[in-house]
């Protein structure tokens, strides 16, 4: 099994502008306007606060709770992605690597080391941040950073039904139901598939 080197974790990158602000405008801080970067445990608390917020607050249960948060921050902050504005997080992706076809329990807890596929935990957005095209831009991005990753050829995730077609609209593939249920929620396993990596590499600026 391979590690993934440090050399492949994501340089953060600043966006010039966030929406709709204007070129002309003089910022009088230091703080950059929209920032893409891979996440660290020191932003566990901020992730779990939208978490709280997003699925506590709805089901009692969240993908992640903090441990496993700050885990998967531990193990494999190079498979995470956080979006920043003026500092804050505003939306964010963790995952985890993965080597079967299909997620099982144990996908819950464990990374696999340079698995062939990225399980999507928990996709979120600030609830002041939703329907602005946010969570579909922050996945977008990420899949495009997974191409980057050498031994990376899929991502997959669960979801519940009314997500689908967001999951869908993004380019993943329904492959049926989960074999995982949280008390009375199931899910929808989906993949994506991020096939031809090394002609896409070559030409992607990886
Ligand atoms: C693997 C997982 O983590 S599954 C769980 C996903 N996360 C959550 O449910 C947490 C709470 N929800 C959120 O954080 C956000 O609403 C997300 C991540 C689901 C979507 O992010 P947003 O920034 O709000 O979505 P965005 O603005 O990109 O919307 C894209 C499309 O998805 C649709 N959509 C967004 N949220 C939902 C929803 N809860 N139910 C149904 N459709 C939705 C929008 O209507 C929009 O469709 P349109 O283009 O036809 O108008």
């Amino acid at each position: 099994m391979t590690t993934t080197s440090a050399s492949t974790f994501l340089k953060p990158f600043a966006l010039r502008y966030s929406a709709g602000s204007s070129p002309r405008v003089v910022r009088r801080h230091t703080l950059p306007a929209s920032e893409f970067r891979n996440l660290s445990l020191s932003d566990a608390l901020s992730v779990f606060e939208i978490e709280r917020e997003a699925f506590i607050s709805v089901s009692g249960e969240c993908p992640l709770h903090m441990d496993e948060v700050r885990h998967f921050l531990e193990l494999c902050p190079e498979l995470s992605l956080g979006w920043f504005e003026e500092g804050r997080l505003v939306a964010f992706v963790i995952g985890s690597g993965w080597d079967k076809d299909k997620l099982s329990q144990d996908a819950m807890t464990i990374h696999v080391p340079g698995g062939s596929t990225v399980h999507i935990h928990v996709l979120a957005v600030h609830h002041k941040c939703r329907q602005q095209g946010k969570g579909s831009i922050i996945l977008w991005r990420y899949l495009q950073y997974l191409r980057c990753l050498p031994t990376v050829k899929r991502a997959v995730l669960m979801c519940e039904d009314f997500l689908v077609a967001f999951y869908q609209k993004a380019g993943f593939k329904d492959i049926g139901p989960s074999g995982i249920a949280v008390g009375p929620l199931t899910f929808t396993e989906m993949e994506y598939a991020l096939g031809g990596g090394a002609y896409l590499r070559r030409n992607s600026g990886c």
